[in-house]
């Protein structure tokens, strides 16, 4: 049986055949997670990446096992959050894609759910006019998650589909061709412990959520953060909310944190496929495009009606930002 079923939509061969391949690399890495400990230590600190994260022997494990698997297939450049540079994988290739291969990776010791994140671009003919692009121009993009359940979610461009691998028979199968962020959530996700070096509309976004009942918002609201993108939007894409990581002014975060190609545009693309929104905080991802191969970029994504208002947020004059749960404006009219 082969590890990931064809597509009830007909994608063409040769992306088949992509689908294939990662689905059994992401077989792979879960059995190895589900193995860890036992024989390696997935945990281990083996090296820096070229944006200087400190890369665990399992980012290097599945950075290195989907590069090779990927070897004589249609992709023809190959971008990696753990490489400097894009890799030629195959010159006649006609696709690009961009990987994430291990998401969350500092949850691995704590066996919370981790990630594989990869988005997928017609190949154009540098790897540079490939990936620097728009996000509007992918074909395909998801994420497979190792949770207590192996997960991947997928779009072509028609919709958002949920494949649950079924240990078993060794395959992914579709369990939902039409999958919805559910539009009203009272869950956010951020990481508060920045609270200080946020800009203030994000501020001001929070201290609305955090003031609950007695603040502008007049309802109460929870808070989640698993520092795992892949976990947060597999929430999202279940019960709804929004997740924020916006830029700050730290260091190195001017940008925010997370990485427009391996992360933010293949996230936003199922995210918006599936009825969702997603931003910078005030411009929509997939309309942007990355000045280089490791450029981050703000991020705001989930249930729609909450990206807006994120949006909103920022359009507010100076005074209504600064001051705690003022008089917002947005919620004068
Ligand atoms: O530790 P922070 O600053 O909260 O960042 C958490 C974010 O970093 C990431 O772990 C980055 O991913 P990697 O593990 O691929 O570097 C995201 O999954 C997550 O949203
Ligand atoms: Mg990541
Ligand atoms: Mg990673």
């Amino acid at each position: 049986m082969k590890p990931f079923p064809t597509h009830p939509d007909a994608i063409p061969a040769e992306l088949q055949d992509v689908m294939d391949r990662l689905g059994s690399v992401a077989i792979e890495v879960a059995n190895r997670i589900a193995r860890g400990g036992i024989d390696e230590d997935l945990a281990g600190l083996c090296g820096t990446n070229t944006d200087g994260d400190g890369q665990k022997a399992l980012d290097v494990i599945a950075d290195d096992a989907f590069r090779a698997a990927l070897e004589g297939s249609a992709v023809r450049f190959y971008a990696s959050e753990e490489q400097d540079t894009a890799v030629t994988l195959n010159e006649a290739g006609t696709l690009a894609l961009a990987i994430d291969p291990l998401d969350g990776s500092s949850n691995i010791d704590t066996n919370l759910s981790v990630g594989t994140i990869f988005a997928i671009w017609p190949a154009a003919a540098t790897a540079e006019a490939s990936f620097l692009r728009q996000g509007s121009e992918l074909i395909a993009a998801g994420y497979v998650i190792y949770g207590p359940q192996v997960c991947m979610m997928v779009s072509f461009g028609q919709g958002t589909q949920k494949y649950v691998l079924d240990p078993g028979s060794r395959s992914f199968v579709l369990v939902d061709r039409a999958v919805k962020v559910p539009p009203s959530s009272t869950e956010f996700a951020i990481n508060a412990s920045n609270y200080r070096h946020w800009p203030k509309p994000i501020r001001a976004y929070i201290d609305d959520c955090v003031a609950g009942t007695e603040g502008p918002r007049g309802r109460n609201f929870n808070m989640r953060w698993l520092a795992s993108l892949v976990a947060e939007t597999h929430r999202i894409l279940a019960r709804g909310g929004v997740f924020l990581y916006p830029r700050d002014s730290r260091k190195g975060y001017e940008q925010g944190r997370l990485r427009y190609l391996y992360e933010c545009a293949p996230i936003a693309f199922v995210i918006t496929q599936a009825g969702g929104g997603a931003t910078d905080g005030e411009n929509p991802i997939l309309g942007q495009t990355p000045s280089r191969l490791h450029a981050r970029t703000p991020f705001v994504f989930g249930s729609a009606e909450k990206v807006a208002r994120i949006t909103a947020y920022h359009d507010l004059p100076e005074q209504e930002t600064s001051a705690l749960f003022g008089n917002r404006g947005l919620f004068r009219s």
